[in-house]
């Protein structure tokens, strides 16, 4: 084997330097002008210009692009792009290559080189989840209307009237039932959910959820932390919050929550004993959440229209669908009243 030679090092780290900067740049230009989010392509910016300080006069001075063996050297799927997400996702892979490169041949020339590519390249990996990984929540924002179920013995067919109606967000909700038979329950509501192309959350279990691939979770204030969940769950999968007033809001916000649960806007035996929180707080939620939120609680065809008027365009049902004489036709007439926000 050959001794290392500082100058192929130098080529190497000039070209990794070029690559991921290059890269980073192309996303950028994504997040600034295609999404308009300030944050990702901040964000994007302030990776490069991490970069930049290592690309040294003397590793742009060593660059010999005529006897570059790979200059010539392209991959088909290098000028196939279906669409940008396709793009982003190359590019990411590109930029997250070239870091793992810079901080392996980094270390030669600098460990602080090699340490400051790594944390770097973690970050990427949480742009990678940010921008790409936010497609179950996109979903999710589409929804006016979110079902969440009791048990009940033609559960799956009940839901299936709702879903045949164009419902496309189901939360698995249950209580009592022993493990074997929620799991069972679970996971014939999953794949009902896949056939109509519909979001399926699980109520209170993280564990539950995983067990059936479910899109996420909905967390009440007594259930697992929010960061737990999303250790169990990854970046990818929807996190829901129950709250109650601003500050639970405030926390949910913080915690990383995808949305929150806003109620109950009145009191309803479906979650007996538990004080309403109001038209009030569906008003302060139109006003002050970033997030998407969902009115819940005692909410049917009767009262729709004045939780609307609060401000109120996504909603969540147990009874009014459930317990309907004809859920189909309960599903119909709430999915109009909500003007079908795309469900
Ligand atoms: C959409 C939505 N919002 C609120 C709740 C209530 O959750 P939680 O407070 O944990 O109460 P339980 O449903 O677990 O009794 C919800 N399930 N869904
Ligand atoms: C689970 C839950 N969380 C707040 S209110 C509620 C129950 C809503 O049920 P219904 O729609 O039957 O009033
Ligand atoms: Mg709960």
């Amino acid at each position: 084997m050959q001794q290392s030679s500082p100058m192929a090092i130098a080529r190497i780290l000039d070209a990794n330097l070029n690559r991921a900067r290059e890269g980073l740049r192309t996303v950028e230009e994504w997040c600034r002008f295609g999404l308009n989010h300030q944050h990702w392509a901040e964000e994007c910016k302030q990776l490069r210009q991490a970069l930049a300080p290592w690309h040294q006069d003397d590793l742009r001075a060593a660059r010999d692009t005529p006897n570059d063996v790979g200059t010539q050297l392209t991959h088909p799927q290098e000028s196939q792009r279906t669409d940008v997400r396709a793009l982003l996702q190359a590019n990411l892979c590109r930029v997250q290559e070239a870091l793992r490169v810079l901080e392996e041949y980094g270390k030669l020339r600098d460990p602080a080189m090699g340490a400051c590519c790594k944390q770097l390249r973690y970050r990427v990996y949480a742009l990678e989840s940010g921008l790409l990984g936010a497609k179950l929540v996109q979903k999710l924002r589409q929804c006016s209307l979110y079902l969440v179920t009791s048990p009940q013995e033609n559960l799956l067919a009940t839901v299936e009237a709702a879903l045949q109606w164009g419902l496309k967000l189901v939360q698995y909700r249950d209580k009592d039932t022993e493990d074997q038979l929620r799991w069972q329950r679970a996971k014939d509501l999953r794949q009902l959910c896949t056939q109509y192309g519909a979001l399926f959350l699980v109520n209170d279990r993280v564990d539950l959820a995983l067990a059936v691939n479910a899109d996420g979770v909905h967390l009440g204030q007594q259930d697992l932390p929010i960061a737990v969940a999303r250790q169990l769950l990854g970046p990818d999968k929807i996190i829901g919050r129950s709250t109650t007033n601003p500050e639970e809001m405030a926390k949910a916000i913080a915690e990383g929550a995808d949305y929150i649960g806003v109620g109950p806007v009145y009191a309803t035996p479906t979650k007996a004993g538990k004080k309403p929180a109001g038209l009030d707080y569906v008003q302060y939620a139109a006003a002050n959440s970033p997030l998407p939120w969902f009115a819940i609680g005692g909410i049917d065809s009767g009262n729709l229209g004045e939780v609307m008027e609060a401000g109120a365009n996504q909603v969540a049902i147990v009874r009014a669908i459930m317990e309907a004489p004809d859920p189909s036709q309960a599903t119909a007439q709430l999915l109009t009243q909500l003007g079908r926000i795309n469900s």
